[in-house]
């Protein structure tokens, strides 16, 4: 679709074109958030990141593509990179994704994970508000924890009761495990920097907008081991069931895959996104959950569904034993814990933008792994045989 010039926002107000200083812009978020940026407004961005394997195919091209000239790459670690402030400077709008946000770091590369969600997005924070530019910034569905049913007694009637287990921005509390259950240390970085962001607004004027993602899946996320990714490396769950598909193993279910979740596809929280961003009157001082609460299954029900899809989608039978039960400890080590449900509460994104997703997860899955199929199957054939060879 050909950049519109005319833009207008949800009050009537014409949309002049701005450039967004977009940081980890390489990873699968900011890929599809490039994609939409470049393909149907007439923004520009500059993106962020030490990768770019995701975003070559905006990067590179013939001048006469629409979008030429308005996307730079500047590859920059924003742990240490002078460069950063400048180009915050010189954009009307910073919005951060950069982060280590995969469950199988969190408990093994604590350090890390605490330093890159909080400690390295703190001069973000900083230079947006001295130089009082707009901060959107990513966050998390996990900061919310576990939900105050899980504490309740298995037979207590209260567990059926949303007031238990619905998800709201403004009421529900943060609730996490002990320390040494370090699976928590990246949702207490991701909160403690919202708690800073929030603050900034609140006594130097800082215009932000908190964004928390509710597992958000579709092309491009993670990597598949061994392909596009290293061999022992653990994504989330999306790429860790392709891959067992794309081999043909068990899809492996954690502590028997009764955990709950609630996936959105990547095509319509893009779609908030780019509302937020065009609609500051409206998103900036919130903090919205962005998810599918339409959507939810529990892990074992998805490993059945995406069983189901990659069989219609490949056209092969599913193995005799799709599922295998492991242990916490044996996939992701000691330290793990887990969300036991996330069902977000759609009141204030629905109000102030307007927005409801619309895929079903039947659809998503469909889309989502027609396109990994076309773009593993092969090299997995491959490494598989060269693998048996050797
Ligand atoms: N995908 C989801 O469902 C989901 C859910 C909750 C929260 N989030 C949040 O959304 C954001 C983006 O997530 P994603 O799924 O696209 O993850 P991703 O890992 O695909 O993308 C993150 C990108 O940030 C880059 N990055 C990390 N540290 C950097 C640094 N120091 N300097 C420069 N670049 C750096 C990485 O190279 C990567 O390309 C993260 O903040 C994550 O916590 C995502
Ligand atoms: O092979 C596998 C992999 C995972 N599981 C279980 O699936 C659940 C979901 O896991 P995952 O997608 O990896 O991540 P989480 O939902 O737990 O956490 C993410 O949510 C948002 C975000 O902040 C960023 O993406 C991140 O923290 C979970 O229960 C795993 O144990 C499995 O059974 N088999």
């Amino acid at each position: 679709m050909a950049a519109s010039s005319a833009r207008v926002d949800l009050d009537g107000n014409t949309i002049n074109p701005f450039t967004i200083c977009m940081i980890g812009a390489g990873g699968f978020i900011g890929s599809h958030l490039c994609e939409k940026l470049l393909t149907e407004t007439p923004h520009t961005v500059l993106a962020v990141d030490v990768y770019n394997d995701k975003i070559k195919h905006l990067l590179e091209g013939p001048d006469s593509l629409p979008w030429a000239g308005r996307i730079q790459f500047h590859r920059l670690n924003i742990k240490n990179d002078s460069r950063l402030e400048g180009l915050i400077k010189c954009s009307d709008l910073t919005v951060n994704l950069a982060a280590i946000c995969t469950p199988a770091d969190y408990n093994t590369r604590p350090l890390d994970t605490i330093y890159s969600n909080f400690i390295d997005a703190l001069p973000v924070v900083k230079y947006c508000s001295e130089n009082n530019k707009r901060l959107i910034h990513f966050s998390t569905c996990e900061v919310y924890g576990k939900t105050i049913g899980s504490y309740l007694p298995q037979d207590s009637p209260l567990r059926q009761d949303p007031a238990y287990y619905i998800l709201k921005e403004d009421t529900s509390p943060c609730i996490f495990g002990p320390i040494e259950k370090q699976r928590w240390s990246y949702a207490c970085a991701k909160q403690l920097i919202e708690r800073l962001i929030y603050a900034e607004g609140a006594e130097n004027g800082l215009e932000f907008t908190i964004v928390r993602p509710f597992n958000w899946i579709g092309p491009r996320m993670d990597f598949i081991p061994g392909i596009d990714g290293p061999s022992e490396g653990v994504p989330r769950v999306l790429a860790c069931f392709s891959n067992n598909l794309l081999r043909r193993e068990p899809l492996k279910l954690v502590d028997g895959g009764e955990s709950q979740r609630t996936f959105v596809y990547i095509k319509d929280a893009i779609e908030a996104v780019l509302l937020m961003i065009e609609n500051p009157a409206r998103a900036n001082g919130h903090i919205f959950n962005v998810g599918n609460p339409n959507n939810e299954v529990t892990v074992r029900q998805l490993a059945e569904m995406m069983t189901k899809v990659y069989s219609k989608v490949s056209g092969e039978d599913s193995i005799e034993t799709p599922t295998v039960d492991v242990s916490s400890k044996e996939f992701y080590g000691e330290g793990y814990d887990d969300s036991d449900k996330r069902i977000p509460d759609m009141t204030i994104i629905n109000k102030q933008l307007g927005w409801d997703p619309k895929t079903s997860l039947w659809d998503l899955l469909e889309s989502t792994l027609t396109y990994q199929h076309r773009t593993y199957a092969e090299a997995v054939k491959q490494s598989v045989a060269k693998a048996v060879a050797s």
